[in-house]
């Protein structure tokens, strides 16, 4: 069965092909920010946002190829007083949301949904709690001045598999789950469809 990763990540795409998957990508062209704007209207816990964002991804790019296992995903990043962090629009942007998350627990989110026949037929979400250090101007200023604009496609301006991960006095939950996806539970689904070999 062929394998579609509705996604423009480069993390998730990085992490499936890593992993020995083979799969095509298609960018949903979603528009999250209205989606997000609904969701939070009808007061949406994060995680079911984040479920709800990669349902539509999957079954957007699931009307346009209906024969194909498409998978869909979402991560964010939720404060510790509950507001969410979108990618950051610039280097100020990224500046305010490092102050905000500054000596907090945060946490991560990362929702992924297979889609077949246009119909949702698998989902998974995971979340990973970051407990952010007191991080000082300085070092936020140096910080940025080596990952803007990388950080810019990363919710909670980070890598953590680069100079992201000074950001953190600790981490609790999966790698992968960081990254942007749970990977290891969509391996799992993908050897129940015969997508790899069990
Ligand atoms: N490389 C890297 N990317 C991260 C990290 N944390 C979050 N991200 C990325 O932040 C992005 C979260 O935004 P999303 O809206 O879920 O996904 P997107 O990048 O817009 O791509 P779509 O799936 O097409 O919506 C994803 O691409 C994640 O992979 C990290 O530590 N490292």
């Amino acid at each position: 069965m062929r394998l579609i990763l509705a996604s423009g990540s480069s993390a998730r795409r990085t992490m499936l092909s890593d992993a020995g998957v083979a799969f095509d990508v298609e960018r949903p062209n979603v528009d999250e920010d209205a989606a997000k704007a609904a969701l939070a209207a009808t007061g949406t816990y994060p995680r079911d946002t984040a479920d709800a964002l990669a349902q539509l991804k999957a079954l957007r790019v699931s009307q346009r190829a209906p024969a194909a296992l498409v998978l869909g995903s979402d991560s964010i990043v939720e404060l510790a007083d509950g507001t969410l962090l979108d990618k950051p629009e610039s280097r100020e942007d990224a500046c305010d949301h490092l102050r905000r998350m500054s000596g907090t627990r945060v946490r991560l989110h990362s929702a992924a949904v297979m889609a077949l026949g246009s119909q949702p037929v698998w989902r998974h979400v995971d979340t990973a709690t970051l407990h952010v250090r007191a991080l000082s101007a300085d070092f936020i200023t140096r910080y940025l001045d080596a990952e803007w604009p990388a950080i810019a496609a990363c919710v909670g301006c980070f890598r953590i598999e680069g100079p992201g991960v000074q950001l953190f006095a600790a981490v609790e939950g999966s790698h992968f789950t960081i990254l942007g996806l749970p990977l290891l539970p969509v391996l799992d689904y993908l050897r129940t469809r015969g997508v790899l070999t069990s």
